[in-house]
Parts: C-alpha cells; sequence; structure tokens
C-alpha cells in the first residue's frame, strides 16, 4: 500500500495549488490553501456552506485571480491566465448552477464543447466575445459556408465525439433532445458530458449530485469511478452528499471559513473534531458510528 502510494507521489502534479488565498474586500476567503492532483487521484473536497469551496474551484480555473500563492496545470504556471487558456491546458469543470446551452440539443451542447475545447462556454455568450472570435475564425467560416468535404468530416469526427460521450454519461436517448427539456440529474450529467468534450486531464465537479435522487445519486458514484479510469483522469469533488463523498473519494480537504481544517482519509475525516464540530454535528458521528 505505500508503495503505491510513493509511486503516485512521484509522479508530477496535474495541478496544484500551492498557498493559494484570496480576499474579497475584508472577506478572507480562502487562506493559504494546498491542493496537488494526479492522474488516478479522486478527491473530495467539503465543509460548510460558506467556506470557500467554489472559490477555491474560481481560483484554481482562472474565474478568480488569487492574492497570493501560485496556480500550476500540467507544470505551468496559470496565475493571470483566463479560464479557457486553463482549459486548453487540461483543466474542465462542472458549474454548482448547471451551465447549458439550454434551447440546444444534448448532442449540440457536446458538439460545442467539442469543438470550441473550452474556447466558449454558455456564460460568455452574453458577452459575445468568444462567440465573435470563433465566428470570425476565417478559414473555420469559409469551410462552413462553402460545405468543403474538410468542414463535413470534421462534423462527422465531432458527432461521433459527442455521440459517445452522451453514450457513456448514459444520455445517448436524449441525442435530439433540447438540454433545457432534460430532467435535472440528466442535465448535470450533459454537463459532465461538456466538460468531458474538452479533453481534460483534471476534471472539477462541483456539486455534481445536488438535486439528484438516491439512485441517481449511487449511480452517479460508479460513473465518476468509471470516468476516472476510463479517461484517466485526476478529480476533484467538491459535494455536500457525505455518502458520496466518502464513498468514493481516497482523500478529502475540508474547509471552514477559507481555512484548510483537516484532509486525509474519509476514516480519518470524519472522525476529526473539528470537522465534527465546524460540519457534519454530532448526530452524523452517531448515525455513522465513528470516534472522535
Ligand atoms: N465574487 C465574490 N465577491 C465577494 N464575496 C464572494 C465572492 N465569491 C465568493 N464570495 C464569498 O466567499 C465566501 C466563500 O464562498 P463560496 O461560494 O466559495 O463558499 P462554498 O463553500 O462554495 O459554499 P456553498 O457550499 O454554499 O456553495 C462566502 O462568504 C462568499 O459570500
Amino acid at each position: 500500500m505505500s508503495a503505491v502510494l510513493t509511486s503516485q507521489e512521484t509522479r508530477p502534479p496535474l495541478l496544484q495549488a500551492d498557498g493559494v488565498s484570496i480576499q474579497f474586500g475584508g472577506l478572507k476567503a480562502l487562506t493559504d490553501f494546498h491542493l496537488a492532483i494526479r492522474q488516478g487521484d479522486l478527491l473530495g473536497l467539503i465543509g460548510p456552506n460558506g467556506a470557500g469551496k467554489s472559490t477555491a474551484f474560481n481560483v484554481l480555473t482562472g474565474v478568480y485571480q488569487p492574492t497570493r500563492g501560485e496556480v500550476r496545470v500540467a507544470g505551468q504556471r496559470v496565475n493571470g491566465r483566463k479560464p479557457h487558456q486553463i482549459n486548453h491546458l487540461g483543466l474542465a469543470r462542472t458549474f454548482q448552477n448547471i451551465r447549458l446551452f439550454r434551447a440546444l440539443t444534448a448532442l449540440d451542447n457536446v458538439k460545442v464543447a467539442c469543438r470550441a475545447q473550452g474556447a466558449l462556454h454558455p456564460h460568455e455568450l452574453g458577452a459575445g466575445t468568444k462567440l465573435r472570435n470563433a465566428i470570425t475564425n476565417y478559414r473555420d467560416w469559409w469551410r462552413a459556408l462553402l460545405l468543403t468535404p474538410h468542414f463535413q468530416e470534421e462534423e462527422r469526427e465531432l458527432t461521433r465525439q459527442a455521440e459517445h460521450l452522451l453514450e457513456v454519461m448514459g444520455l445517448s436517448h436524449r441525442r435530439d433532445e433540447e438540454a433545457r427539456n432534460l430532467p435535472y440529474g440528466e442535465q448535470r450529467r450533459l454537463e459532465i458530458a461538456r466538460a468531458l468534450g474538452t479533453k481534460p486531464r483534471v476534471l472539477l465537479l462541483d456539486e455534481p449530485a445536488a438535486g439528484m435522487n438516491t439512485r441517481e445519486k449511487a449511480d452517479l458514484m460508479v460513473l465518476i469511478r468509471k470516468l476516472r479510469d476510463d479517461f484517466q483522469l485526476g478529480v476533484l469533488v467538491i459535494e455536500h452528499d457525505m455518502k458520496l463523498v466518502m464513498g468514493i473519494c481516497e482523500q478529502i480537504t475540508v474547509l471552514d471559513h477559507g481555512e484548510t481544517i483537516a484532509r486525509g482519509a474519509p476514516a480519518q475525516v470524519r472522525s476529526d473534531r473539528k470537522v465534527i464540530e465546524a460540519y457534519l454535528g454530532d448526530s452524523y458521528l452517531e448515525s455513522h458510528g465513528g470516534a472522535a
């Protein structure tokens, strides 16, 4: 066991945060945050509401710039880079509030992700910048207009990739349905398919089980492990569902008021007195038979 861990440690992290802090006015949202994700890791990030979990994701993915510290993706320092540039280095994420092209079909949602590889996100449509960039790509524009054989072949390949991802996520039957008409749990899975479309090496999932029923959550646990293995990913999950986090993550980091109060294996974290006081509560401990 220790030999396995040692060999993992020697692999360079795909994503690394060193001493990352971010402050909003007087509020320290994240303080001295450290993280290293390697291929094959399945890590969890938990903590009470407002602890800084989504902020950590936003700093890692370039949505926010850290006030201090350094973020590295695939060995490259990414402080100051834009989210789509960081995505190109192999980091993809889903959002707590689902972000899809609601009026596009499931297939087209994934195709856009496969094509843009992160250059275009639904929330960037309003600003129009990335869309303008894509449309004004002169060569692609003419190819599309003239329906050149090259363009058609590219389209077929994108369709193949997107169909494969829909199949992986159990969404083939929704191929031609508009995203807004999908049940909530399926919209969450479609978001993961979109993230995979950008061909990441690290996948960050922000509350992937939110709004899902017990059965969907159980399926999701199996699916997340399978994605990690089949796509050779490193995965970081924010989740309030303790059964899911404790069930799939090998290591869990616990935040409270922006500070890391614990890190370790699930059994270690759930019996940590600070974690119980700040987050889990004694009732969790009693119902799960842990010991502080
Ligand atoms: N852009 C921002 N401007 C000001 N304050 C912010 C901003 N983003 C986050 N915060 C604050 O930072 C703190 C951490 O918020 P964050 O959303 O990261 O918490 P969280 O752990 O993800 O919570 P939840 O579980 O409820 O999603 C909160 O106090 C929040 O109000």
